[in-house]
């Protein structure tokens, strides 16, 4: 009865996300259609780049999904024409198979003090609001922010300098007069969570807020397979030769700019830290590992403690579970 339960919730679960990626994909490459959508749909306010949100309780914030006649209210409210709302990006489609967009109410010049009040809500940083949203809404807001941030460094054509055009999804833009099609771009970074068998091998940059220690991280460079990539990275950072690479998962990651971040466990021998590259980089025990997880601090706090992880949205935090599951598992065996 339960295996015949949960195989049915997967088989709607499958369900929704075929049409809702065929919806999408339509609306990608009907402009009437996408518009249709966003009259029907529901849309995530920033201003230049920084997200409006909803705090339900002190530790918790939510983007607010407003309808479009609720997005030309506040425009008009705060002296505009509402046709900023056709500049609207499509970010996706809720499990209600409403299409979602954003839209940056900041080239408008109005003021996002009087916009966040009509809309009961804040305008927050995303670098501090992804450490307080919730499940899927963290990557859809950051997924919504990269693609603004695309669109607003990429309006002309690297080749003849003319605007480039979207089109109304916001998936593409294109130079009328060199026909070149520009679409978001991310940069492969490898992300790898090193271990001696024992302990993990963490490193912070000097750039990092004050106690923060994540996983060794790299860009790509041109022509470089992901091993090759890693290989390099660690070797630079911290003069070690990693074996073992075991691929683990990938995810998109908005700051500064767009990177595709792929996340990997690798293991080694003895460590000679750069430190032009990194500030520091250390051996973490389990029971270490387990103490920083506990820490609950935002960086912007003053009392940081020691040592404290990146949050649960982060890949780096996941590598960092999946080396503590494993850990486990062997104390187990
Ligand atoms: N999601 C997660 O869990 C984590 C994500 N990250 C992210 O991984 C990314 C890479 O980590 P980081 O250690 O900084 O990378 P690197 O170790 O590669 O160092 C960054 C330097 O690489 C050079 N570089 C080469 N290609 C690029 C490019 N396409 N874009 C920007 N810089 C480039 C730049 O140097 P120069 O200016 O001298 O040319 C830059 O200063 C960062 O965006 C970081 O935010 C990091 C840790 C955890
Ligand atoms: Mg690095």
């Amino acid at each position: 009865m339960y295996i015949l339960c949960y195989l049915c919730i997967q088989s709607i679960r499958y369900c929704f996300l075929y049409c809702s990626r065929r919806y999408i994909n339509r609306l990608k490459e009907n402009d009437a259609a996408c518009l249709s959508a966003l009259q029907n749909g529901h849309i995530f306010l920033f201003h230049r780049l920084i997200p409006l949100l909803q705090c339900s309780d002190p530790e918790t914030f939510r983007p607010i999904a407003l309808t479009y006649s609720e997005v030309q209210s506040v425009l008009h409210k705060c002296g505009s024409d509402g046709s900023l709302l056709k500049e609207s990006i499509l970010i996706g489609c809720s499990e209600q198979n409403h299409a979602q967009f954003c839209l940056d109410v900041g080239k408008s010049m109005l003021d996002s003090f009087s916009i966040a009040q009509n809309c009961k809500g804040t305008f927050m940083d995303l670098r501090k609001a992804f450490f307080l949203l919730e499940g899927a809404e963290a990557p859809l807001v950051a997924k919504a922010q990269a693609l603004l941030q695309w669109h607003q460094i990429n309006r002309f054509c690297g080749a003849t300098g003319q605007l480039t055009q979207r089109n109304q999804a916001g998936s593409q833009r294109a130079c009328s007069s060199s026909s070149i099609v520009y679409y978001p771009k991310m940069s492969p970074v490898v992300i790898v969570l090193v271990s001696d068998g024992k302990r993990c091998l963490l490193g912070r940059q000097s750039s990092f807020p004050r106690g923060l220690y994540s996983a060794l991280a790299g860009f790509c460079d041109m022509g470089e397979t992901l091993e090759e990539a890693l290989r390099r990275e660690v070797a630079e950072e911290v003069g070690l030769e990693v074996q073992n690479i075991i691929y683990s998962s990938s995810q998109h990651w908005p700051f500064p700019h767009s990177s595709f971040m792929l996340a990997c466990h690798a293991t080694v021998s003895p460590l000679n830290v750069d430190h032009l590259e990194l500030e520091d980089a250390r051996w973490f025990t389990e029971e270490e590992i387990t103490c920083a997880l506990q820490v609950k601090a935002p960086p912007w706090r003053d009392h940081r403690p020691a040592v404290w992880l990146p949050p649960k949205h982060a890949v780096a935090h996941r590598l960092i579970m999946e080396w503590r599951e494993q850990q486990h598992s062997q104390d187990t065996e």
